[in-house]
């Protein structure tokens, strides 16, 4: 039988029966020391009136996203008319309850987690599992949202890569997540606690990508006044993260070879040589191999950049995070919207689907966000998206017409009901039981962060 372990920060009875491991850490010292010990798939927070939030904040931060541990939080209710709170739990929990405790409730809501722990790549949930999987530096899923098969991977592989030394090149298209990935691969590595430095190298005039990269020491041109560090120096102990690496000149090419070799650098003007402890993270969204067949790139320096390699696949070949975007999007920029505005309709939904995306996560922030100012309607149509609604769909057979309609009516009330499963579960005239079942059944991940809280509604 798999231990149901969890970890009870503060004070309070969550009344969990026998078959369930309950460690308890009464203070944040506690906690902190127990987690970085002994890592867990899932984290009760028991929060009382005179408990700091920032406090909690910083814990949950350290021992989050980053560590891939799930937390529960239980508020008193007046907790939740804090902005504090509310930010704590929409940015760093799955899920939230109040006191006075609803012991079957909560049983439920930890099991749940607990599985999707379990979903995300452990064998087994139990602390123990997932501390290996943390020494793997595998974790953070909160950072790629998404549940389809192709960022599950991407995010597999991120984990993968994240744990050793070697430069990273990631293609994709523009606006897929290149600079997400990329951050996730610093924020999943050794090298989390120092700095992630970004460059667009086609952002930078060529006059002075050499200087900013490199840095100039004083009196190297006019202007120079004083000795200054590149970008490349100020991501010691870090990463640093070279976006459209294809565009970087040739002579500097050189260069960040030089650096890739002996992992040191000149400053511009400088004769000295300076020892850079940095990760080289390089992102194209060009194919690269041709470059350098055309002689636009250099062929040593690819070999070097690509020794660990990852694609992030285009939106239109993941249609199934598009509605879990769409509604992580929408509650990310809730404080915009026109208050009316509740979510999506279902011809916007579909609308969405049918769209080709040829701007990536980029066009679908953009048109998420202009709808969420523009609708004049209490639910986003198509055209608050500038998004023709989907042509009648091809016939299908009854039975697959029936399982589309099902899904689609499921995926607009959730959004509707802001991904909490009570009031989606109410909206459709099931039990919550049922909605389970029916999200189960059509592969749909369930809500599982604050904002597809299991919780009463506020
Ligand atoms: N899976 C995702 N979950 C949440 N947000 C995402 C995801 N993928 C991309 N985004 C968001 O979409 C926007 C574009 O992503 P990003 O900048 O990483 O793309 P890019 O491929 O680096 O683009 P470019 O090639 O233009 O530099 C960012 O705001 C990013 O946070």
């Amino acid at each position: 039988m798999t231990t149901k372990s969890i970890l009870c920060v503060g004070t309070g009875s969550p009344g969990l029966p026998a078959d369930w491991e309950v460690v308890r850490a009464a203070t944040l010292a506690d906690a902190r020391r127990h987690l970085t010990s002994t890592p867990c798939a899932v984290g009760l927070l028991l929060v009382q009136p005179e408990d700091s939030c920032d406090s909690l904040h910083a814990l949950l931060r350290e021992h989050g996203a980053r560590h891939g541990t799930r937390w529960i939080a239980v508020l008193p209710p007046a907790a939740l008319a804090q902005p504090a709170w509310r930010q704590l739990v929409h940015e760093l929990c799955d899920d939230y309850h109040t006191w006075p405790l609803d012991h079957q409730r909560l049983r439920h809501a930890l099991g749940h987690a607990l599985g999707m722990a379990a979903l995300c790549g452990d064998d087994d949930a139990s602390p123990r599992a997932t501390g290996a999987k943390q020494a793997a530096g595998v974790g953070d899923d909160a950072m790629l949202t998404g549940t389809s098969v192709a960022i599950t991977r991407l995010r597999r592989q991120i984990a993968k890569v994240a744990k050793a030394s070697a430069p990273v090149l990631i293609w994709g298209e523009s606006g897929s997540g290149k600079e997400l990935a990329a951050q996730a691969v610093h924020a999943h590595s050794p090298r989390r606690k120092g700095p992630f430095v970004p460059i667009n190298c086609g952002a930078i005039p060529a006059q002075l990508i050499q200087s900013e990269l490199f840095g100039h020491e004083r009196g190297a041109f006019t202007g120079a006044a004083r000795d200054k560090r590149g970008l490349i120096e100020t991501a010691q102990g870090g990463s640093i993260f070279l976006d459209e690496i294809g565009d970087l000149p040739m002579e500097l090419q050189a260069n960040l070879l030089r650096f890739l070799q002996e992992k040191t650098i000149y400053r511009v003007g400088g004769t000295r040589s300076i020892t850079v402890d940095a990760r080289v993270i390089a992102a194209s969204h060009v194919n690269l191999a041709q470059a350098v067949q055309r002689g636009a790139f250099r062929e040593d320096l690819y070999y070097r950049l690509n020794v660990l390699a990852l694609d992030v696949p285009p939106l239109r070949e993941r249609r199934d995070d598009l509605m879990p975007l769409a509604a992580h999007f929408f509650h990310t920029f809730a404080s915009e919207r026109a208050p009316r505005v509740r979510g999506f309709s279902s011809t916007a939904a579909q609308a969405i689907r049918a769209h080709h995306w040829p701007g990536n996560v980029r066009e679908l922030i953009n048109r998420v966000r202009r709808a969420m100012v523009m609708a004049e309607g209490r639910l986003i149509l198509p055209a608050d998206l500038g998004l023709q609604a989907a042509a009648a769909p091809a016939p299908l057979a009854l039975d697959d017409a029936r399982i589309r309609a099902e899904r689609d009516a499921i995926d607009a009330s959730l959004l509707r009901a802001g991904r909490n499963i009570t009031l989606a579960a109410r909206d459709l005239g099931v039990s919550r039981m049922t909605l389970y079942r029916l999200l189960a059944k059509h592969g749909m991940a369930a809500p599982s962060r604050a904002s597809y809280t299991d919780g009463q509604s506020e």
